[in-house]
């Protein structure tokens, strides 16, 4: 690992180009093979036996993992604001993001085909735990993806805010177990105030539509 630092504005290009620290090689295993198992155990046929045996060896493993110690990613916070991030700080940022975070278990998994000051764009595919109606992806979870989306949207662009208002119109139904793409990009800016747009479609139909007023906090704005 490289002695590099970085401020916020270097974050996403040190997160694409440094390589991934050894032990997150690791975490991404350990998530990838949780949210396989999440897929696969959903709803899934068995006698009482066969039930009872995974959750045994399920409960083993909690045991053995225990309480370990854990980051507090505020220093690293800190740190990246003061231009003495390193690379290890960013993983431990990024890795865990909620939506695409290859390091965080309970995070959709996002391929990002576009990440640049003109928006983003990325596809996925929801598994089944994710379903609200049947075959539909619920509308939480749509709610979750698309406030990472269009922050992400802000953030491509060398902003930063916090989301303040997220306004989302469920136009069709948005398939679970398929490939869906979400996008965002910025429409505008007054002051403090960073509005965003986006959405996700199924092949060429919107499903969702959002827009949003981000705010750059005080200390940053
Ligand atoms: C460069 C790369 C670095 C990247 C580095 C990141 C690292 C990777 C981390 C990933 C991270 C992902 C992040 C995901 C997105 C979340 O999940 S963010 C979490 C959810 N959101 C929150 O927790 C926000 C909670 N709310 C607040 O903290 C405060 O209410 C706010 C939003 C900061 C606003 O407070 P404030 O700054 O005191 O606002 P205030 O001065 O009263 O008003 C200023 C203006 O904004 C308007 N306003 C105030 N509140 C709102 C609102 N909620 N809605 C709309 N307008 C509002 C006011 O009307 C006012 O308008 P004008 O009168 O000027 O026209």
């Amino acid at each position: 690992m490289s002695n590099k630092t970085f401020g916020p504005f270097e974050l996403q290009k040190a997160y694409n180009n440094e390589p991934v620290p050894a032990d997150f090689v690791e975490r991404r295993r350990i998530s990838a093979a949780m949210q396989t198992l999440a897929e696969r155990l959903i709803r899934a046929e068995g006698d009482i036996d066969t039930l009872s045996g995974w959750a045994d060896q399920l409960e083993a493993l909690v045991a053995t993992v225990g309480e370990p110690d854990r980051r507090d990613t505020r220093a690293a916070n800190r740190k990246l604001f003061t231009g003495s991030a390193t690379a290890e700080d960013i993983f431990h940022m990024m890795d865990y993001d909620p939506v695409g975070g290859p390091s965080n278990p309970i995070a959709p998994q996002v391929e990002w085909l576009q990440e640049d000051q003109n928006g983003i764009e990325g596809a996925l595919r929801l598994g089944l735990q994710y379903q609200g109606p049947p075959g539909r992806v619920h509308g939480g979870v749509i709610a979750w993806l698309l406030d990472a989306a269009l922050s992400r949207a802000l953030h491509a662009a060398f902003r930063l805010g916090v989301t303040g208002t997220l306004n989302i119109r469920y136009l069709a139904a948005t398939p679970i177990e398929d490939t869906i793409h979400c996008r965002a990009r910025i429409t505008g800016q007054e002051g403090r105030k960073i509005f965003v747009e986006g959405g996700i479609w199924h092949g060429d139909t919107q499903t969702v539509s959002a827009e949003g007023i981000w705010l750059t906090p005080k200390s940053l704005g």
